[in-house]
């Protein structure tokens, strides 16, 4: 059985669909990115889940447990824009968070320790105001309150937006660690980081996921290619033999390159060359261009 099964779950603000019967589950052990534009609902799934919103239809059913059961020992949250007390050290921080998590004083001691260990801060920086520390260790000490409490889930919303190219190396390799001990839900607008570290992808426009599955299964989905040529001189004269191959969809000239599009790739690639060699065209460059991670959520988002 998934782990979290979320079905038609709806949320409307005043008279705006933020989210509109989305349904997905979530296998245990994966992690799982929330991938969508600016204002696609990536917030407002992502605190319902974590039960600081209520839907406005729908239902979030956890493993084993009836839907209007208290699940949030359950589950690990960091919002997209956290606020630190400042003026607590990092440690009284961690400590509190335990607290407020219901574990007991000593326990949450003892946890704080390790979590700081864990998530790369010094005993000597714990001691520290968090006023004082970078954006990347605020962060990892928001990823540290979040599993204070060892939940099953860990929720993270835009955990690396914000963060310098440092900063955001030091949070993804600690997701990277932390996905193989708990199951982790992270959104995100940047498909690199989803790429790198995610199992799943689900792609959300307007509020209603449009595509869902691992980022291996959607690049070959949506595989396209592009051939580009380059030659010395008479591009138009070339163009048009191009354009004469059935398989050739169209072709366009960008400054000395021609771009081709392909219904099928593999034998325009033939074709182009077969000419070439027989009518010794002026090439310089001959590239075959896989569409990017990008091109793919660009189709998928945009459509
Ligand atoms: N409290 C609110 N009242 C009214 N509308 C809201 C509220 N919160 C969000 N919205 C609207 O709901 C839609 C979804 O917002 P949401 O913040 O969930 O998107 P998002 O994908 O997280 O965006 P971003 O990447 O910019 O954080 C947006 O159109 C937003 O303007």
């Amino acid at each position: 059985m998934a782990l979290l099964t979320v079905q038609n779950l709806s949320k409307k603000y005043q008279n705006k669909t933020a989210v509109h019967n989305v349904s997905f589950s979530f296998p245990h052990g994966k992690c799982i990115a929330l991938i969508g534009p600016n204002g696609a609902g990536k917030t407002t799934i992502l605190r319902t889940l974590a039960g600081l919103l209520s839907p406005t239809s729908g239902t979030i059913q956890f493993e084993n447990k009836k839907s209007n059961t208290d699940v949030r020992g359950m589950i690990g949250y960091l919002p997209q824009y956290p606020v630190f007390h400042g003026w607590m050290t990092g440690k009284e921080f961690l400590v509190y968070s335990g607290e407020l998590a219901l574990l007991p004083k000593s326990e949450a001691k003892h946890r704080a320790d390790e979590l700081l260990e864990r998530i790369g801060i010094s005993k000597e920086a714990s001691k520290e105001r968090i006023s004082r520390y970078s954006g990347g260790m605020k962060q990892r000490l928001g990823i540290a309150q979040a599993i204070i409490h060892k939940p099953m889930l860990l929720i993270l919303d835009e955990p690396v937006s914000s963060l310098d190219p440092i900063g955001r190396r030091e949070v993804l390799t600690l997701m990277e660690e932390l996905k193989q001990e708990m199951s982790i839900l992270f959104s995100t607008h940047i498909l690199s980081d989803a790429d790198e570290i995610s199992d799943e992808l689900l792609l959300l426009r307007q509020g209603e996921i449009v595509e869902a599955g691992a980022m291996q299964e959607l690049r070959q989905k949506y595989q396209t290619a592009k051939i580009e040529i380059g030659f010395e001189h008479s591009l138009e004269d070339y163009k048009g033999k191009i354009e004469a191959i059935p398989e050739v969809n169209e072709s366009k000239i960008d400054r000395d390159i021609l771009h081709v599009t392909a219904s099928d790739i593999a034998i325009a690639r033939q074709k182009i060359l077969a000419a070439a060699a027989k009518e010794n065209w002026p090439l310089t460059t001959f590239t075959i261009n896989r569409a990017s991670l990008e091109d793919m959520f660009m189709k998928v988002v945009s459509n």
